[in-house]
C-alpha cells in the first residue's frame, strides 16, 4: 500500500493512525538505555557532574545527534554516557525511560544496558544496578510497565573485549531477578563474532536469553555467525538476512525473530530512507519481525513514532500493524501469563479498533 491509500484507510475508518497507534498495547524489545537517556536529564547530569565537552542546551544536542554514518553514532553514544556517574544517575535514567515507554502504552519491555561500559569507567557494579534496579520498581509501582534487562558485551574494535565478555556475562548471571538476557552491541565491521563464542556458550548454560546486534551494518554472514557461534534466539536489526535467501529460509523455518528499528537504520545511515527500508519486504517473506526503538531521544523517535511510521512512512496496512505489535509479544521472555494477558489485550484493542471502522 502507498502513503496516499494509507491517508485514505485513516479517513474510511473513523480514527486517525495516532488514536489507532495509541489504542494499541506494546511491547518494546530493542531499547538500550543509556540512548534513552532524555536531552534535558543528559543535560542536567553533564552540568552537575561538570562533564564539560558536551553541548549545553537542546538545539546544540540535537545537532550534535546529527550522524554522518554508524561509527560517528557510537562515538557520540560513548561521548554521552560519560554524564552517568552515581546510583541516583541511573535510577533516574531507569525510571524515565520506562515511564516514557508507559506512556505510549508499553506494558512490557526488554531494555538493554552496558554494564561494562559503565564499570571500566570506574563506577561499582553493585551501585549501577541497585540505581537501574530502583527506577524500575519505582515505574512500576507508578504504571504497572514490567521491565527487564539485557545486558550487551561492547563489542568496540578497540577494546579488550575477553574482560568486557566476561565482565558482562558475570554481572548477568550474579543479578537473575532482573537480567534476562546477554546482548552484543557496537560496530560490526572489524569486530569477528565468533571470539565472543564462549561468553554465549556459559549465558545459554546458565539458562540466560541471547540477543546479539547482527546484519546492522554488515551482511548475512554476520547473522550466520549469530547463529552459529552466539547461539542466537533473536537478532538485534538483522535487516540484512536479506542478502541471502537460505538464510531467510532459516531464520523463517528455526522462528529467528528479526527486532528491527527502521528510524535507527536511517539516522546511522545504513539504509538511505523510509521507502528503501525492508521491513514491509521482510513482513511478506513471513520472517518473524517486531518493530522497536533503539535509541530514540539519540534517533529523534519514539515507539509510537515507529509505529506511525510503519503506517505513512512504511505503507503497512493496520493490519500489519497489528500483526507487529503481536509479534513482539509472542518473541518476548515475558512470563506466560504476561504473555497471555498481553495476547487478551492486544486482541480485545484489535477488535475495539475494527468495530470503530
Ligand atoms: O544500534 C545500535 N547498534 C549497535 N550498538 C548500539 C546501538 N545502539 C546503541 N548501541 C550501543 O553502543 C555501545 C557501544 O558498543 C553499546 O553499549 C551498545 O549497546
Amino acid at each position: 500500500m502507498s502513503v496516499s491509500d494509507a491517508g485514505r484507510q485513516e479517513v474510511a475508518d473513523g480514527l486517525s493512525d495516532e488514536e489507532f497507534v495509541d489504542a494499541l498495547p506494546k511491547v518494546e524489545l530493542h531499547v538500550h538505555l543509556e540512548g534513552s537517556m532524555r536531552p534535558r536529564t543528559l543535560l542536567a547530569l553533564a552540568r552537575r557532574h561538570g562533564v564539560d565537552d558536551l553541548p549545553t542546551d537542546i538545539e546544540g544536542l540535537t545537532k550534535f545527534y546529527e550522524f554522518r554514518d554508524f561509527d560517528h553514532f557510537i562515538e557520540v553514544y560513548l561521548a554521552a554516557v560519560r554524564v552517568l556517574r552515581d546510583a541516583d544517575d541511573f535510577a533516574v535514567l531507569a525510571r524515565e525511560t520506562a515511564l516514557g515507554l508507559a506512556g505510549q502504552g508499553v506494558r512490557y519491555a526488554e531494555i538493554t544496558f552496558t554494564p561494562f561500559l559503565h564499570i571500566q569507567r570506574g563506577i561499582d557494579a553493585d551501585e549501577l544496578f541497585g540505581g537501574i534496579e530502583r527506577g524500575r520498581l519505582d515505574a512500576e509501582r507508578e504504571t504497572g510497565i514490567q521491565v527487564r534487562w539485557v545486558t550487551d558485551i561492547p563489542g568496540l574494535p578497540n577494546m579488550n573485549l575477553r574482560p568486557a565478555s566476561e565482565g558482562t556475562v558475570e554481572f548477568a548471571l550474579n543479578r537473575r531477578e532482573s537480567v534476562i538476557a546477554l546482548g552484543l552491541g557496537g560496530p560490526e565491521v572489524d569486530v569477528p563474532r565468533p571470539q565472543f563464542a564462549e561468553a554465549f556458550t556459559v549465558a545459554r548454560d546458565a539458562g540466560l536469553h541471547r540477543v546479539p546486534h547482527a546484519g546492522e551494518t554488515t551482511g548475512a554472514r554476520t547473522i550466520w555467525d549469530a547463529l552459529e557461534y552466539l547461539h542466537a534466539e533473536r537478532i538485534g536489526h538483522g535487516i540484512r538476512a536479506l542478502d541471502d535467501p537460505a538464510l531467510v529460509e532459516h531464520l523463517r523455518a528455526h522462528h529467528i525473530p528479526l527486532e528491527v528499528c527502521p528510524t535507527s537504520n536511517l539516522r546511522t545511515g545504513v539504509v538511505a530512507d523510509y521507502p528503501d527500508h525492508p521491513l514491509p519486504t521482510l513482513i511478506e517473506l513471513a520472517l518473524p519481525v517486531s518493530l522497536n526503538s533503539d535509541d530514540p531521544p539519540m534517533f529523534g523517535t519514539t515507539l509510537r513514532d515507529e509505529y506511525l511510521h510503519a503506517l505513512r512512512s512504511l505503507g503497512l496496512r493496520r493490519d500489519q500493524v497489528v500483526g507487529l505489535a503481536a509479534a513482539a509479544v509472542e518473541h518476548s521472555f515475558a512470563p506466560a501469563p504476561l504473555k497471555d494477558a498481553l495476547r487478551a489485550e492486544i486482541a480485545a484493542a484489535a477488535d475495539r479498533v475494527q468495530a470503530a471502522s
